[in-house]
């Protein structure tokens, strides 16, 4: 079965066409949890192309820069057509960022479903129009190709109610939907089996803490193999400092602003464009952050000091919350490339008993692997993400069930 996998991130969309019938043609089993293999090892049968089309609509216009998510769609179509030689797409796969309550499963996607997907827009400003432009470009171009929807929201259904409910009347829940969602999820659920296999536990009785650290950002309290609280909140601009969001801030600040004259729009693009990393240091990419902090620029190594020690503070309040985690696992574009952003929040985390094994955080590699020492009190791990690995599985099973 030929899937296409489209994951639109908000500043880049990763593509990949996959033949899971051929994996499985290659004796690979797909195992109920949807990940392969029982070593956390990284299976890649199956994968016929996959791309990255990334720094969307960034802000230094190189040769390849690519202006919109509608130009990315160009491009890929093209790469695709390419690789099929004639051969015909089964599916569509989506990531689509926020579920809201009503979705807690992938779906079939029909114009009903895009449309209540497109009335999220407003709760995931950098994500739901980029998901639902994806879904409307591939129904204009095949209209009678399948396309599932898989929810960012789905792998956090499990938070309990005092990780869920924000400390505010219940009509803000029960009129608006105002809680906690989370978001990352089927990134953190993916990871989260790879990283209790590397460790030769049962995912099911895995206990730890999961930081996804990309342009987007949060970290995950992973207990018994299920989501029990995550940074992010009502939307994805809760938690941790990111490329271009702020993260925790009091509510206050909002208020004190909208009553300067700034409004809703304008606070909107504050805290979701123009803060984290950007607002700091002026770059929302974590390359150029470290290059000016070693550089010896005050405002980038400032920039780097708050990211850390957040996600740190995140890490110990999660370890509690968890009942001591086995493992704190990195991943996502920062989590598996920065060790110099790993270094900075493991070195925060020594009142916990962890130390990295400097050599193998230095290390380059694509696999999963641990980077602390023997003797550090909780593993710590780098596990590369597969989120469209994850996507085809589950569209394949909505496609095809049983
Ligand atoms: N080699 C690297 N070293 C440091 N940071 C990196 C590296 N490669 C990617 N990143 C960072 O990863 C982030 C993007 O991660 P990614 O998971 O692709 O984000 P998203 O899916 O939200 O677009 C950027 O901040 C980028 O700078
Ligand atoms: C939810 C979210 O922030 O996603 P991304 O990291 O891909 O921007
Ligand atoms: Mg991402």
């Amino acid at each position: 079965m030929l899937i296409l996998v489209l994951n639109s991130g908000s500043s880049s969309i990763k593509y990949q066409v996959r033949d899971i019938a051929g994996r499985n043609d290659d004796g690979v089993s797909r195992n109920d949890d949807g990940v392969s293999g029982d070593d956390g090892r990284n299976d890649d049968g199956g994968i016929l192309t996959e791309g990255l089309i990334d720094r969307i609509g960034g802000s230094d216009p190189g040769p390849d820069a690519v202006a919109d998510h509608a130009e990315a769609l160009d491009r890929i179509d093209a790469a695709v057509s390419a690789v099929l030689g004639g051969r015909e797409l089964d599916a569509v796969g989506h990531r689509v960022v926020h579920g809201g309550e009503r979705f807690s499963e992938p779906v079939l996607i029909n114009n009903e479903i895009t449309r209540a997907i497109e009335r999220l827009n407003p709760l995931a400003p950098l994500h739901n129009p980029a998901n639902v432009l994806g879904i409307r470009a591939i129904a204009a171009k095949w209209p009678t190709l399948p396309q599932v929807a898989v929810f960012d929201t789905a792998f956090h259904r499990t938070l309990p109610e005092h990780a869920w409910r924000y400390a505010v009347p219940d009509e803000l829940y029960s009129r608006y939907g105002i809680r906690r969602y989370g978001f990352h999820g089927t990134s953190v659920g993916y990871v989260s089996v790879r990283a209790a296999r590397l460790l030769k536990i049962q995912p099911e009785n895995f206990n730890a803490v999961i930081a996804h650290l990309g342009n987007g950002a949060s970290v995950t309290a992973v207990h018994a193999g299920k989501s029990i609280d995550t940074s992010m909140g009502f939307t994805p601009l809760e938690g941790l400092v990111m490329g271009t969001r702020s993260g925790d801030i009091d509510p206050s600040i909002l208020i004190f602003l909208l009553r300067q004259g700034l409004d809703a729009d304008g606070l909107d693009e504050l805290l979701n464009r123009k803060s984290g990393l950007a607002g700091l240091a002026g770059d929302n990419d974590m390359r150029s952050v470290v290059e000016a902090a070693d550089g010896g620029a005050e405002a980038a190594q400032t920039a780097l000091s708050i990211a850390s020690y957040r996600l740190a503070k995140y890490i110990g309040g999660y370890h509690v919350a968890v009942g001591g985690a086995r493992a704190v696992v990195f991943t996502a574009g920062i989590g598996e490339n920065s060790w110099r952003f790993r270094a900075l929040v493991a070195d925060r985390l020594t009142a916990l008993g962890i130390s990295l094994d400097e050599a193998a955080n230095r290390a380059h590699s694509k696999q999963a692997r641990v980077i602390s020492t023997p003797d550090s009190a909780i593993a710590v791990l780098v596990v590369p993400t597969d989120e469209e690995r994850a996507i085809a599985e589950a569209t394949a099973a909505v496609v095809s069930p049983g």
